[in-house]
């Protein structure tokens, strides 16, 4: 058996349920062999951000040249970049390595309002990572910086996705966790067409971290060798699991449940 492996280019949350941390628990859960390479260390915890330290430009590349020099990677994610040096950097180094199944979180802002990315490092996402992506997953938030349009529809994220395959995203899910619906639609394009993932919307605030666990279950799928779609729609069925099953800790937003969807059995 040859094991597939699957790396997240992140930051670090101390308190375990989002970036790096959370990307590693949702890789092992989902059978992929877990590497990262750590953007920027945060102090944080349930109730928010305390400290942001970024890591080195440096640092950055010489983690991700030890992994490409040595393991490789059948599948990426990219989750808090930070800045547009970050971001130039990152993406030289996927285009170098080749890096094809590349799942790019546009992480802008973390739930209690704390800036995981700098606003001048917009542009630099647009322009350099974009390009090199197979699938971008923004929330509703991101979407509308990334396409300088208010979205209140779901007709207005159909045309948000198709500004962001013009960019070069080769697909697109445009999360619903930040809608008013009662339903939670994300919303999958894969450039011809378009597929509406519906769940019920749970009423917890533990909700922590989830749009990285969605994002780094679609990265261990596709490196399993999914398709695109099957990959998104596992990813779904992974984080409502994930948010159904709370684990309750924290006195503030707590994380979602990575043990929940293999607890539950797996695929449904
Ligand atoms: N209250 C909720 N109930 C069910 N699913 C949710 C809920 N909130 C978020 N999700 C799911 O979590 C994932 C992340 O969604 P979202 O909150 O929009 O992104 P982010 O965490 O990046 O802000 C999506 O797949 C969405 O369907
Ligand atoms: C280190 C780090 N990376 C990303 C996030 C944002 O994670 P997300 O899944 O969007 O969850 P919330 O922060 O919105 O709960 C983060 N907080 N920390």
């Amino acid at each position: 058996m040859s094991i597939k492996k699957a790396l997240t280019i992140a930051g670090s949350d101390s308190g375990g349920g989002a970036g790096i941390q959370a990307d590693l628990k949702t890789f092992q859960e989902l059978g992929a062999y877990g590497m990262s390479a750590i953007t920027a260390v945060t102090a944080q915890n349930t109730l928010g951000v305390h400290g942001v330290y970024p890591v080195s430009i440096e640092g950055i590349v010489k983690q991700i040249d030890a992994i490409g020099e040595d393991l490789g990677t059948d599948a990426l994610k990219t989750g808090m970049l930070f800045s547009s040096e970050v971001i130039e950097a990152v993406s030289e180094r996927i285009h170098h390595y080749g890096w094809q199944n590349v799942v790019v979180d546009p992480v802008m802002i973390a739930k209690g309002g704390a800036k995981l990315l700098q606003d001048e490092a917009v542009r630099a996402m647009k322009e350099k990572l974009i390009p090199l992506t197979a699938v971008i997953t923004p929330n509703i938030p991101e979407a509308e910086v990334l396409t300088d349009m208010k979205i209140h529809s779901i007709d207005d994220r159909r045309e948000a996705s198709k500004i962001l395959v013009d960019m070069g995203a080769k697909s697109v899910v445009i999360k619903g966790g930040h809608a008013d619906d009662k339903e939670v639609i994300d919303l999958f394009y894969d450039g011809g067409s378009f597929e509406e993932l519906v769940s019920p919307r749970i009423d917890t605030s533990h909700t922590h971290g989830t749009g990285c666990t969605f994002s780094a279950a679609i990265t261990a799928q596709l490196a399993n060798g999914l398709s695109m779609k099957d990959a998104v729609i596992t990813a779904k069925e992974f984080i409502r699991a994930a948010i159904e099953d709370e684990l309750g800790i924290g006195g503030g937003h707590g994380p979602t449940n990575h043990w929940a969807y293999n607890k539950r059995g797996g695929p449904s």
